[in-house]
């Protein structure tokens, strides 16, 4: 303790004056979507991989919840009380029924609107960080109830690693992996609403299945796929290239038929593997190695078929203090 310190005010003495936390964005390797459920949201087997392009926040403490946004993109993230971030910061004050008295700052480099779970990561990371501002030390398993509350891709952002999501994709179970892999993002120019994407796959599904054809009982309950998750046990990246999958692809090539163009423009610069990353409209490469995925960015960079093209590893771990 310095001598400008008091020993009169212990309890905000031992409260950081500010805290860290830094959250990966993610990708679907597998996206099975089952069918409407009564409550609007479809049942999923989604196997969550977190990629390290990262979202960087930051807690300290002010009256009310503030929030500013810096990096990619900042001009596009709402800053209101729409903000998950902030509806992160209220929901864990409410539950632990104190105020929620934080200014948050997010430096964005994950894209926006991209299908890469960047709010959810925002969430997440504003969860950890208030946690620690307001010295709360919730446990865990509330830590993953209010993630949920918050939207379902919320809990694996607070999981990282590869994860199996069922449910809604908030029920997450760990996956074993046995390497790393190299990815290529290709962004989108402008975002993809994801209700609008889901709700294009349901009428897809009618349009296919005559009315009715999109709900629960209709469509095959979603499983995990074996071949996927072996290839990932054992690092093979040509067979997870293989594997890879995604039920809302249509959607998304359907409300942005242009992705087609750009899938392609990857495969074709010698990607293992191409998909739309969750509901898109971001479209993510895997490739043998870092050589390659060089190769691949190059020549999605110059194919003019995408706004901006990003490299990142993964498996990365999941919102964590810096
Ligand atoms: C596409 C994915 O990113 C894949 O991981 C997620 O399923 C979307 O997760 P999210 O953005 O956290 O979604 P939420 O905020 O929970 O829900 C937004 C909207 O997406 C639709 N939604 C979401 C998840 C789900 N299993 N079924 C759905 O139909 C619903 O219309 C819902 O109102
Ligand atoms: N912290 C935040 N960062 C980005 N967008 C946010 C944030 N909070 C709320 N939003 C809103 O959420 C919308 C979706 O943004 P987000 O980047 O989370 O999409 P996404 O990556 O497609 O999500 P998901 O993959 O979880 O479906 C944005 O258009 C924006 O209006």
């Amino acid at each position: 303790m310095n001598a400008s310190e008091s020993v009169l005010e212990p309890a905000s003495a031992s409260l950081p004056d500010s805290v860290t936390v830094r959250v990966p964005a993610k990708v679907n390797v597998q996206l099975a979507v089952g069918g409407r459920r009564a409550d609007g949201f479809h049942a999923l087997a989604t196997v969550f991989f977190a990629v390290g392009l990262w979202d960087t926040v930051t807690a300290r403490p002010a009256p009310g919840v503030t929030l500013t946004v810096s990096g990619r993109d900042a001009d596009v993230v709402p800053t209101d009380e729409s903000n998950l971030a902030a509806r992160a910061a209220r929901a864990l004050a409410a539950h632990h029924g104190v105020e929620a008295n934080v200014a948050l700052h997010i430096d964005k480099d994950i894209p926006v609107a991209g299908g890469m779970a960047g709010g959810s990561a925002d969430a997440a990371a504003a969860l950890l960080a208030c946690d620690a501002l307001w010295g709360l030390g919730t446990d865990r398993e509330t830590l993953f109830a209010l993630a949920a509350d918050l939207g379902s891709d919320v809990p694996f952002s607070l999981h990282g690693g590869v994860a199996l999501g069922e449910g809604r994709g908030e029920r997450l179970t760990p996956v074993p992996v046995g390497g790393a892999f190299h990815w290529v993002f290709a962004v989108a120019d402008g975002g993809l609403s994801t209700p609008a994407v889901y709700g294009e796959c349901d009428r897809l599904r009618e349009q296919a299945d005559g009315p009715g054809g999109a709900d629960e009982n209709r469509v095959p309950a979603p499983a995990a796929d074996a071949a996927l998750l072996e290839a990932l046990a054992s690092g093979d990246a040509a067979a997870l290239g293989t594997a890879l999958g995604n039920d809302l692809q249509p959607a998304a090539l359907s409300l942005r038929p242009a992705l087609a163009e750009t899938l392609r423009a990857g495969t074709e610069a010698g990607a293992i593997g191409a998909l739309v990353s969750g509901s898109g409209p971001t479209c993510a490469f895997l490739t043998k190695d870092a050589a390659a995925s060089a190769a691949v960015a190059a020549a999605l960079a110059q194919s003019g078929t995408c706004r901006e093209v990003r490299r990142a590893e993964g498996p990365v771990p999941g919102a964590t203090l810096v």
